[in-house]
Parts: C-alpha cells; structure tokens; sequence
C-alpha cells in the first residue's frame, strides 16, 4: 500500500537536504519509494540498512539491489556491505531508523500532502476506537483510510497487519497513497513502541487520542514511568495539534499536565469531571448504550455495538476527537440518530456468538490485567448465573504481568480454567504456573482449574455452562495460529468455541 504515480526525487537534493554524505558516481538517481525492509523493496527504492536485535539491515544490501533499490542509506557499521551491492550509498552518522520518517515524508511528500490525520494510543481501547472512527466517519460519507492491530485498509483495499503502528517508510507510503486515491481521514493506531522506535516521526496528527495506561510491555520498558514516557510524546508539537485524553486512568491526568498541545479530557468514570462526559445509559449482551456530554458542543445520546462501559468510552472519546477534528456534533448526532448506534465490527473484541436459548458467550481479544477486569465487569452485569472464563497470556511477553492477569480473572469469574494461547518460545506449564499463582492467591477457595490444550478448555467451559451462565474467552480472538516453539498451528478461537457449542448442541 504505497503510491502508485509517486513523484520521483533526485537522489542528490535527498542527500542536500538531510546533510548526508553521500558516495556515488551517478548523482542523476531517482527515488521513487523507502524502505527498511528488503523483502518489501520495489523498483526505485532508496533501501535502508539499520541496526536490528537480530540483523543488520545492510546485509541485505545485496538482496535489495536486485530486488530494485536504487540506492542505499546505512550507519557507518553497514557501510561496507552498502558500498558492495553496487549503487550509490548515503551515510548517516546516527541509525538510520531516527531519520527514516523525515526521509519517508520527504520522498513521499506526506509532509504537505497528507489526509486529515487521527491517531490514538494507550494500553488498551485503540483498536476499538480506530474502528469506531472509522465507523463513524464512514456513516458521515467520507472516504476513510484506518492502520490497526488487525489491517491496514484503504477503500476495499485490505491487507493484515504485522505490526500494530507500521515501521515509517510503510507508514509514509500508506498515507501518500490514502491522499492519492482521495481519502478524507487517516485513522491510524499508534502503539508505544512505534513511539519509541520512531514508526510515527514526520507525521503531524491533527488530533491524538489517550485511552488509558495500565500494566503491559514491562518487557520492553523498565517501568510503568518509561512507559508512560513513551506513550506522552504523541502529545508534543512535532508530533500533535491537539488531543483529547481520557482521565479514566491516573496517566491521563499527568499527560494534561505534561502536554504543552492543546488538549480537552474525556471521562467515563463516575464523579470525574472531564471537558467530555460519557455516562452509560444501559447494558445488553449485544451492545451498549451512553450519553456524551459537553458543555460546549452539546449532547448526543448512542450505542456502541459491543458490551461494556469501557467500550463505551471508546464510542465517546471516537465522537470527541471527531468534533474536535472540527465535524460539527449536530452531524455525527444526525447520522448516529439515523442508524441507532455506531456502526462498527470491531475484530475480536468481546465478539458475541449466537447461541439459541442457551448461554452468553464472548470471544475477547484482551491480554493484558485492566482488559480482563474491564471485559469481566461488563461480562458480569449481564449474567444471571455464573462468569466462566477461559483464558490465558503469551509467551515471550510481558511475564510480570501474568500473575496479576491471573488475579484479575479469578476476582472477576466464578470458574476459571487457565489453558494455553501462544507460548512462543517459552515452556507453556511455566506461563500456566504464573497466571494460576497470582489466581489462587488471589482466590485461594476459587474453582480454578488448569486445562493445557484450549480446545478441550473451551469445551470444559461449554460442558459447564447452564442457560443462565456467560462463557467468556479472553485473548487470541482475532488470530487464526498459535505460535507454539516457533511454529504457527493453525486455531481459531471463534471457530473452536463455535465447534464446542455445536457438539453441546447449543448452536
Ligand atoms: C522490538 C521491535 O519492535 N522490533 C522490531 C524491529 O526489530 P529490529 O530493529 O530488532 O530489527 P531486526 O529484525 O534485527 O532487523 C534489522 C533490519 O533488517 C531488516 N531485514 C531483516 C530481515 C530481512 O530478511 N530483510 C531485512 O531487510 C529489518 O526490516 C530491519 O530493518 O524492527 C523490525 C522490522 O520492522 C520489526 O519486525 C520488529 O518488530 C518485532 C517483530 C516485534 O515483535 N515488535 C513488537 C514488540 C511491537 O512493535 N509491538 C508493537 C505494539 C503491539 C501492541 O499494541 O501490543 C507494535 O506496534 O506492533
Ligand atoms: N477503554 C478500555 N479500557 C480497558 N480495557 C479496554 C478498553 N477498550 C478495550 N479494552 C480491552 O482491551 C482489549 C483490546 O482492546 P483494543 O484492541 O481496542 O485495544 P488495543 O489498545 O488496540 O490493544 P492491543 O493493540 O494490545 O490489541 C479489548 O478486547 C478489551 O478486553
């Protein structure tokens, strides 16, 4: 998903502008495309050979010459494996990566010529509220471009995504193609590390969006302070013209008090006064209905098509950031007032499956403690019975944060069997043992249960439920593998709970 007429630009003004020493006999180059990945490399490309965990990019200098790249930009560490594939070669005397975004807009002109652009961080909400703004932007009769966890879509034009917020040439080749093919509005989910790494530099949004900040990826970061570090540099001048942030975690509060852009709050927390006020007016299995209130724009009265008031809030600071984008409030309220709720499917975020006569049942993507709390809250005011949970968390991630997952899902269900999702590299029985510690002590009378295999988890949950019950999954939803000792088998969460129903004979 890059520009298909780009405008090419002398490999020569490139090097001028960015004051870049650059070795080369034919100084007449056109770029025409950048990128950091040699497997993406087409015909024109400037190729950029940076400095990885595992590789350095400029061993694949070779590959991306005869893939296409005209030329070659690396650090002084790549430079020969550069200068042998045989093309120009630009060196930088800091890593590629922390110029890669500037070098990006300027070969694909995103800096001038680039849709209206929204963006939304925080733990857990963004792929949720990127779908609703698409959604609603959609409902208004604009022509929307979206970057999430789950895809990267322009118009009819899908692809999966690998990353949540894509590396910055990709980013850059996105947007240039949204503004080629006349996209109005660019909605893009940008995670911590993409701050971190530099995904994002050399786009200016419009308005940036804070969900909430709670535990995750202390594997990547020292604490939650370097944490919250990384996620409140979306909200500097180089990087955002205004914000809208959520107070419904405590980091919300600190990002207005930090932030030096111009910034309005949004609250869904009872009792917190924010600039936007979400109330949740009821709650049904299939979807959720609110207020939101401002005393300037006015109120408008809605659904989101998914349970939770967390979910909820994500529908309100959607509509929020609309308004502050500068769309009157009065024609987002004609058209959710014309369709009874925002229109959104959301990829496997509390996913209902239909089951006649017989049990609630969801399907979550959720993966992180404050996920399974929120999803367990709203799971629990529309059960009669009892909550089954079934879940588990990743390996290769994040370990501190398992055994407070585990203590959330036995605070918030009545039977929860713990079971597998994606190991990775690390022993499965080790991940089980954490999440069941921080479980049984936090419930040392709970019926808690460990079943390894998820397929016969699944169906342990099923076996279990009355009509009265929920079943609730949390993790994996939107994923079609688990990655298990490096390799994918193939799983599909919404498939197996769907299997299970049907051999119960609830389906
Ligand atoms: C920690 C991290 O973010 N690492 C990312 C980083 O890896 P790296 O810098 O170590 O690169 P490397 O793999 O050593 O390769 C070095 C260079 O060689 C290039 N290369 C490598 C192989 C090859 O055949 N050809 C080639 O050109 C690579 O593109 C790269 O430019 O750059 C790589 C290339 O873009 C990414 O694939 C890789 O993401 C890994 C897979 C990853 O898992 N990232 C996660 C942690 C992540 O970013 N997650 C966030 C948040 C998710 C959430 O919301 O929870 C996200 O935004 O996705
Ligand atoms: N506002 C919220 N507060 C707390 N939990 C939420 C909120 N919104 C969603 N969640 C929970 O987090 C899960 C992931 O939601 P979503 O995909 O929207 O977030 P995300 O920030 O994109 O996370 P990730 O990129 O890690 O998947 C949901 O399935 C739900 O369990």
């Amino acid at each position: 998903m890059r520009p298909h007429s780009p405008t090419p630009k002398l490999l020569v003004d490139l090097a001028e502008h960015f004051n870049l020493a650059l070795h080369s006999e034919t100084p007449d180059v056109l770029l025409t495309g950048i990128t950091m990945n040699s497997r993406d490399v087409e015909q024109g490309d400037l190729y950029l050979g940076l400095p990885g965990a595992r590789f350095h990019g400029a061993s694949f200098a070779k590959d991306a010459v005869e893939r296409g790249a005209v030329a070659i930009l690396t650090d002084a560490s790549g430079a020969v494996d550069a200068t042998a594939a045989g093309v120009p070669v630009l060196l930088t005397p800091t890593s590629p990566r922390t110029i890669a975004g500037q070098l990006a807009a300027w070969i694909y002109g995103t800096t001038t010529d680039c849709p209206l652009t929204l963006g939304v961080t925080g733990t857990n909400g963004k792929t949720s509220t990127v779908h609703f703004l698409d959604g609603l932007l959609t409902a208004l009769g604009k022509k929307t471009g979206l970057s999430s966890t789950a895809q990267r879509r322009i118009g009819n034009d899908v692809v999966v995504s690998s990353l949540t917020t894509p590396e910055a040439p990709e980013l850059h080749g996105l947007l240039a193609r949204m503004h080629e093919v006349g996209v109005d509005a660019a909605i893009l989910e940008v995670s911590a590390h993409a701050l971190t790494r530099h995904r994002v530099d050399g786009v200016v949004f419009d308005v940036a969006a804070f969900t909430n900040l709670s535990h995750d990826h202390l594997d990547d970061y020292a604490d939650m302070d370097e944490y919250f570090e990384a996620k409140l540099s979306l909200f500097t001048p180089e990087r955002s013209r205004k914000a809208v942030v959520s107070l419904d975690t405590a980091a919300g509060a600190a990002v207005v008090e930090r932030t030096s852009i111009d910034v309005v709050t949004i609250s869904s927390t009872p009792g917190v006064a924010a600039d936007w006020v979400v109330t949740v007016t009821d709650e049904q299995p299939d979807s959720t209905g609110f207020t939101l209130a401002s005393a300037v724009h006015g109120t408008v009265s809605t659904r989101v098509p998914v349970i939770g008031r967390h979910m909820a809030a994500n529908g309100g600071l959607a509509i929020a950031m609309l308004v502050e984008a500068g769309i009157p409030l009065d024609e987002i309220r004609s058209v959710l007032d014309r369709d009874g709720s925002i229109v959104a499917t959301l990829p496997g975020r509390s996913v209902r499956i239909p089951v006649q006569n017989g049990p609630n049942v969801y399907v979550d993507s959720g993966h992180s403690p404050d996920a399974f709390a929120k999803t367990l809250e709203s799971v629990r005011h529309l059960t009669r019975g009892r909550v089954i949970m079934v879940a588990g968390a990743n390996g290769d991630r994040d370990a501190l944060k398992r055994p407070e997952m585990g203590r959330e899902a036995a605070l918030g269900s009545d039977v929860l069997i713990i079971t597998d999702h994606q190991p990775r590299s690390e022993d499965p029985a080790l991940i089980r043992e954490a999440v069941l510690a921080g479980a049984r002590e936090a419930k040392p009378d709970g019926d808690i249960r460990e079943i390894a295999a998820p397929e016969s988890a699944i169906r342990a949950a099923v076996a279990e439920a009355t009509e009265t019950d929920t079943i609730l999954w949390a993790g994996l939803a939107e994923k079609e593998y688990r990655e298990v000792g490096g390799v994918k088998i193939p799983f599909s969460v919404l498939d197996e709970t769907r299997a299970a129903l049907t051999e119960a004979g609830w389906i």
